[in-house]
Formats: C-alpha cells, structure tokens, sequence
C-alpha cells in the first residue's frame, strides 16, 4: 500500500520555484528520509504533505486524502516534529503531552511516551528549564503521542548528544517495527543510513536520486579502496575486485595485512558528488520575497 503519492509538485515562492515537478512514492510501513542542502525544498515538500502548505499544481495523497483538504480525521491519523519546538515555557512535559494526547483517539500513554523519548527526570519540570536536546526529546515526544500512522520527522536529533541520536535511533527502529510509516529530513547522512529503507535526495527542489543507502548513486558498484601498512608507510590502491587484492596482499606479505581496511565510498560521499552541480545554483537563485503563509 502507498501512503504518501506525489505527481508533478510544483511549489512557486514569488519567482523562486522551491518544487519542480516532483514525483514520490513512499510505501506504508517505509522508513524514508529525504535528503539536500539548505534550501533544496525538503521543508516545502514535507510541509505540502502535511497539509500545511498549499501547492501550484501537481497531486499529493497522503493516507488516501488530499492534504490539502483533509480534515480532522485524517490529521489524527498523522504526527509532526517540527524543526523548532514551540514556547510553552510555563508547561511541564507531562502537561503538554497529556493535553495533546486527549486530542486523539487511541493515544499511548503519557508514562509510555516520556520513557520512550528518555525524559523521565524532566517529566514535571518546567519546560523553560528543559535544555535544546531535551526540548528537542519533547518535540519527538508530542509527535508520537497520538499514535500516528504516518510520522514526520524534520531534523529530529538536532541538538542531541551522541547517546541520545543513538537512544533515538533505537525508538525509530521500534516504531516502524510497529508499522509506523517515517519520513524523515535530515542533515545527517548516517542517520539517513542507520534508519532509512530509501532515501530521496533533492536539490533546487528537484529529486536527483532515489535508492536504499547501500545503492544511492551507484554506490554499491563503485571501486573500493584498498588501504595497508608495508615497510612503515601506508599505501592503498583502488580495485574492483578488493577481494582478489587482498589475496594477493596476504601471499605476497605472507600471511596477514598489517593494518588492512577495504573502504567503499560512503553514503556522505556519494551524496556530496551528487548534490556538487546544484548547491551554489541554490544559494544564487534564492529569491529575497518572502511568503508568510501560503
Ligand atoms: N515562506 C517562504 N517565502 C519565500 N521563499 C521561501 C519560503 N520558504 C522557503 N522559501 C525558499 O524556498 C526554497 C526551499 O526552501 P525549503 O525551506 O523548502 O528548503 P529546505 O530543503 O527545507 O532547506 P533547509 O535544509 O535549510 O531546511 C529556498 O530557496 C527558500 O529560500
């Protein structure tokens, strides 16, 4: 089953086209994150999808509806983390989560959700006194609260330490064990490698490749490297056939490699070759008109 269809979606802020033609498929159950630099139209796009923004032309359906014109039924159906947390200061965690769950039908509960996002001592503080990740924790926390079918995700562990990426990567991977549907945007390629089924990368607001990580780009086919220590210098050379290589290394040293690592491009490098073309063409047609709500 498809849960997100998007054909020919064009987004025009003044003379600036943020989306050009796009066309996704995104199936249910799917864990997929879209990827590009600073202003590729990946905030456009999610935002269309949400139901948050209005397009030029193209067709969205989103769980079966037109976002557009979806009503409340529908929105229960779906959660948002946004890319910036909003001023409850005042609030507690447990506050906000437990008012937000009430505008659900089948909510998880309050408890479940604060464990799930690790925030158990900062349950019942204030939220002004909640640090930028913890706030951030909150953010994930509120967005899975209504028990979504279909998650989005904007830059969800900015902020984050390195064991609260890692905290959160293990709740992604329990959600879409569930079934939950993710898309998710982020800077991060290896978080992009760690969760993703596919990722869709976009620049200039048009989709440049689409693949699971292990293949973007042609990635899984290209030459490895070879790299080895031999009479006290590093050396390395490329091959097709590493394998081969490195049978070779080992009769020619007799037996084992000193330090031997066998590299392919990562997931990082394939996607900078392929956005190269397009980001300095980003930051010189950015349009100085500014669109308050659209
Ligand atoms: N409200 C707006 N009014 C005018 N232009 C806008 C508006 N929102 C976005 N844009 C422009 O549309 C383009 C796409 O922006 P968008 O926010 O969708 O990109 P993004 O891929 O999410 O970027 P980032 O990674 O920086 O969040 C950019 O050139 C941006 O300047």
């Amino acid at each position: 089953m498809t849960a997100i269809s998007v054909r020919g979606l064009v987004k025009d802020y003044g003379t600036k086209r943020a989306v050009a033609d796009l066309d996704l498929d995104i199936e249910a159950g799917e864990v997929f994150s879209l990827l590009g630099p600073n202003g590729a139209g990946k905030t456009t796009t999610v935002e269309i999808l949400e139901g948050f923004r209005t397009r030029d032309s193209g067709e969205v359906s989103v769980l079966g509806e037109d976002p557009q014109s979806a009503n409340r039924l529908w929105r229960n159906r779906i959660g948002i983390v946004l890319q910036s947390s909003s001023g409850l200061d005042l609030l507690t965690p447990r506050e906000i989560l437990a008012s937000t769950a009430r505008t659900y039908s089948t909510p998880r509960t309050v408890d479940e959700v604060i464990a799930a996002v690790g925030l158990e001592e900062k349950a019942d503080a204030r939220i002004a006194g909640l640090s930028g990740g913890q706030r951030r924790r909150l953010d994930v926390a509120l967005g899975i609260i209504g028990r979504p079918e279909l998650l989005f995700l904007d830059e969800p562990t900015t902020g984050f330490d390195p064991q609260a990426r890692r905290d959160f990567w293990g709740l992604i991977r329990s959600l879409a064990a569930e079934g939950t549907t993710i898309l998710l945007t982020t800077h991060y390629l290896d978080e992009a490698e760690q969760l993703a089924d596919r990722v869709g990368v976009i620049a200039a607001g048009t989709l440049l490749a689409l693949d699971t990580p292990a293949n973007l780009g042609g990635r899984a086919s290209e030459e490895a490297t070879v790299s080895w220590t031999e009479g006290g210098r590093r050396r390395s050379l490329r091959s097709a056939t590493p394998t081969l290589e490195v049978a070779r290394l080992s009769q020619r040293l007799g037996g084992e490699v000193p330090e031997l690592a066998v590299s392919r491009p990562s997931l990082e490098d394939t996607y900078l070759s392929l956005i190269a073309p397009h980001v300095n063409d980003a930051a010189a047609t950015t349009d100085t008109s500014m669109e308050v709500m659209a």
